[in-house]
């Protein structure tokens, strides 16, 4: 019994289903169907055709001037698996992401953290504050390994912040930010890795903790939400793995 489908087949199945919505693919997405083309039982009510013994669509005669339907896939987006762990212990050339302010200060929290581990990444990035000022907001920071000893990390910074404390932007705000300075982060991450092509670290995997969710007081199904909702075309970066520590 062949259960193999292929492309003629699904698209004469897709034509043969002609009150079936029929999934859109874009060319260059196509992919060979290899799973198993759905079983349909057939009752009064069910519009399409029942399946034949191999389960493939029974094709109908192709009409002459029936056009090609372009055929769309919908848009990848970002995706953040989750675990638990120390964002710390991550394999060299990992990117790490957390939320910062406009004002230079990692003074708690996972920022904390972050200057404790990354002493040299600090003055990168408070060097750039102090630059740009609020200016940034919206904006990402990507700092390549710099220090001396300990393991070698990409650091990324995402301003969803102004400010931090009792002055700290508001949860809309925060989240409004949040969207575009990941998008910022991701472009210049293929951009150091386009120019470091071969020659010196490139960023491997891209490890986040859950941002927004502790001092900025976001909660984290919300700025997952947005986070989501970022479209990545193929050869970008298309995962961020999400680590928080043991509850
Ligand atoms: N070692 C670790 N490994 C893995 N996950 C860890 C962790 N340590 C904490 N977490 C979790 O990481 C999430 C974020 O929690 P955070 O409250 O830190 O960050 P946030 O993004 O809400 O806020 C940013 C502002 O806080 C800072 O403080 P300052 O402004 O400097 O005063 C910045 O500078 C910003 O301004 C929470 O789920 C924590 O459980």
């Amino acid at each position: 019994m062949s259960t193999r489908t292929t492309r003629s087949s699904l698209k004469r199945g897709i034509d043969a289903d002609d009150k079936m919505p029929s999934p859109k693919r874009s060319k260059s997405n196509t992919k060979k169907s290899t799973s198993k083309p759905k079983t349909t039982t057939t009752n009064e009510n069910d519009p399409s055709p029942s399946c034949n013994e191999d389960n493939a669509p029974i094709a109908k005669p192709q009409d002459s001037d029936e056009k090609e339907e372009p055929i769309t896939s919908p848009p990848k987006t970002l995706t953040l698996p989750e675990s638990t762990g120390d964002i710390f212990a991550a394999p060299p050339n990992t990117l790490l992401i957390h939320a910062c302010n406009t004002e230079g200060s990692w003074g708690a929290g996972i920022a904390k953290a972050f200057k404790d581990h990354y002493p040299s990444a600090y003055q990168i990035y408070n060097a750039h504050c102090r630059k740009h000022g609020a200016k940034l907001h919206a904006t990402a920071l990507l700092i390549p390994p710099s220090e001396t000893k300990g393991p070698k990390h990409f650091v990324g910074c995402l301003f969803t912040s102004r400010s931090k404390g009792k002055k700290r932007d508001s949860p809309k705000q925060i989240l409004e930010a949040t969207g575009p300075a990941m998008r910022d982060l991701l472009r210049r991450v293929e951009e150091c890795n386009a120019e470091r092509d071969g020659e010196g670290e490139s960023v491997g995997e891209v490890w986040m903790c859950k941002i927004n969710s502790g001092l900025f007081g976001v909660n984290w199904e919300d700025t997952r939400a947005v986070l989501e909702g970022i479209e990545v075309e193929g050869g970008k970066v298309g995962e961020v793995k999400v680590v928080s520590r043991e509850e």
